[in-house]
């Protein structure tokens, strides 16, 4: 489960302050899928940030009780001038895990040959995407975080491999989903929720949301 009590979060932009979240509460608890619908740079990323534990909130508590990824296309954990075979193998020990399993399970993933074994920092955007998309899946969480949902990776061969893993762990776990499409949101969850003025109002269904969404747009 992941609980915000009365978290507030804002951004001084020089001129005014740009409000994410006032004193907002909410759960997200195992087992019920959420999808955020909110308009672009409105605080999204940064509402994941916050679950995620990337971001602190400026006041209130954020308490996780689930084991919650990091977000779907986070890079922040890859070191560029080590290869995914050091970096993969790496990551596996900071999460317990057999480094030779999650290799593996990359290598076989991602599909990008020898520069498995070439530094992070030599591979094109669709190859790193490619390659924390293949970490999150080799790693075992209760609750994933997707910010806008699948990462644009135009490998057909990648998209259809990892999006058939992603489905089956979907079955068995919880995701958050953050997006400005409901039709993203409808992708993975059926229940919603639409920040608006520093709050998260949540919903059963993903029609109850749209309607607050589109009066808002
Ligand atoms: N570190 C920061 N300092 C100042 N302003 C910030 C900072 N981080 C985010 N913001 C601002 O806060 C707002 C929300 O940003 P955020 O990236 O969370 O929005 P978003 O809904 O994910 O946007 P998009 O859909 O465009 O990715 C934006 O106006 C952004 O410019």
């Amino acid at each position: 489960m992941i609980v915000f009590e009365n978290v507030s979060k804002s951004f001084w932009t020089g001129k005014q302050r740009k409000v994410i979240l006032e004193r907002a509460s909410f759960r997200v608890e195992l087992g019920h899928s959420l999808g955020i619908l909110a308009p672009n740079g409105t605080g999204k990323t940064t509402i994941i940030n916050m679950m995620a534990g990337l971001e602190k909130p400026d006041e209130g508590d954020i308490r996780r009780s689930s084991r919650v990824s990091f977000p779907l296309g986070f890079m922040g954990g890859v070191v560029s001038k080590h290869s995914a075979r050091e970096n993969a193998r790496f990551i596996a020990r900071l999460y317990g895990l057999d480094p030779d399993y999650v290799e593996a399970f990359s290598r076989w993933l991602t599909g990008i040959a020898e520069y498995f074994d070439q530094p992070v920092g030599t591979y094109s955007s669709g190859m790193r995407a490619r390659f924390t998309f293949s970490l999150l899946l080799a790693l075992e969480f209760d609750i994933y975080l997707i910010d806008e949902g699948m990462p644009s990776t135009t490998d057909v061969e990648f998209n259809r491999k990892a999006g058939s893993i992603l489905r089956d762990r979907l079955r068995d776990s919880t995701v958050v989903v953050v997006s400005h499409q409901p039709a993203t949101i409808e992708k993975f969850c059926n229940r919603a929720a639409v920040l608006r003025d520093g709050q998260l109002y949540q919903f059963d269904t993903l029609e109850e949301a749209k309607r607050l969404y589109d009066y808002q747009s």
